[in-house]
């Protein structure tokens, strides 16, 4: 008996996209379970290659969180789009590209949808994929260099990190986004960055801002 392979989706939901070029645009998000970069335990942050991560992204518990075949995958995706405008879905994670593969993608385009990803730079990329958001890690290397956005948490203190180092890639778009953390606000520090190099604008997590997901 042949089995299908299965992808692990942490949870799949309609909001807004928060972030980047694409801010304020209703979206389909996909969370893809697990990461490359982090364990996405708590006690194992501090020896992570990414430290800063806001998300859970483990397991499969989440809102219409499971394990799907390409079709019921594609079917839970078109269930979530209200109708009209040009739908947009956004795989996330996690690192999507651990497990998002052409035949996904294309079970999604199928459906009428525009497929995004979000992705830390460090796994190739699908060529099929509409929009592409690379989000580069201090001590990860970054095999990806081309696509429409490149969006840096900012700041991250080694030197790898600053944002120098990504001008010349090839990019539409160049985001820094604040670095959420709990006891202090780097905005002040990347309207600075921003108004001092004009060839980055700045990204505000938006859906925080408005409490929705
Ligand atoms: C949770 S990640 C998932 C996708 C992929 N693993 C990546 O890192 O791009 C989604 C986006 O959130 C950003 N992000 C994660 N933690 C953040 C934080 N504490 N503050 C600001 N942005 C953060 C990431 O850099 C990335 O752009
Ligand atoms: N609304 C909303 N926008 C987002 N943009 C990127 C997100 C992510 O976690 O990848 C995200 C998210 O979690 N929610
Ligand atoms: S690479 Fe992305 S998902 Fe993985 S730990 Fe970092 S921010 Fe979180
Ligand atoms: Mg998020």
């Amino acid at each position: 008996m042949s089995r299908q392979r299965t992808y692990k989706i942490k949870e799949c939901f309609y909001t807004l996209q928060g972030e980047g070029a694409q801010a304020g645009r209703a979206a389909v998000f996909l969370r893809f379970t697990g990461c490359n970069l982090w364990s996405g335990r708590e006690e194992d942050r501090h020896e992570a290659v990414c430290k800063f991560c806001d998300t859970d992204f483990i397991g499969t518990d989440g809102q219409n969180g499971g394990r799907y075949t390409q079709v019921q995958c594609g079917d839970l995706v078109q269930s979530l789009w209200p109708g009209g405008g040009r739908p947009y879905v956004v795989c996330t994670g996690g690192e999507p590209l651990l497990q998002l593969d052409e035949p996904l993608i294309g079970e999604l385009q199928s459906r009428g949808f525009e497929v995004a990803v979000e992705t830390n730079g460090t796994v190739p990329v699908p060529e099929s994929i509409d929009w592409v958001c690379v989000s580069p890690k201090a001590n990860a290397d970054l095999i990806v260099t081309r696509g429409d956005e490149l969006k840096l948490v900012f700041p991250q203190s080694e030197a790898e990190a600053q944002p120098e180092q990504f001008t010349q890639l090839d990019f539409e778009h160049f985001f820094l986004q604040p670095k959420d953390e709990a006891d202090a606000d780097h905005t002040p520090a990347t309207v600075a960055y921003c108004m001092a190099h004009p060839q980055w604008r700045i990204s505000l997590q938006t859906h925080k801002l408005m409490g929705i997901d």
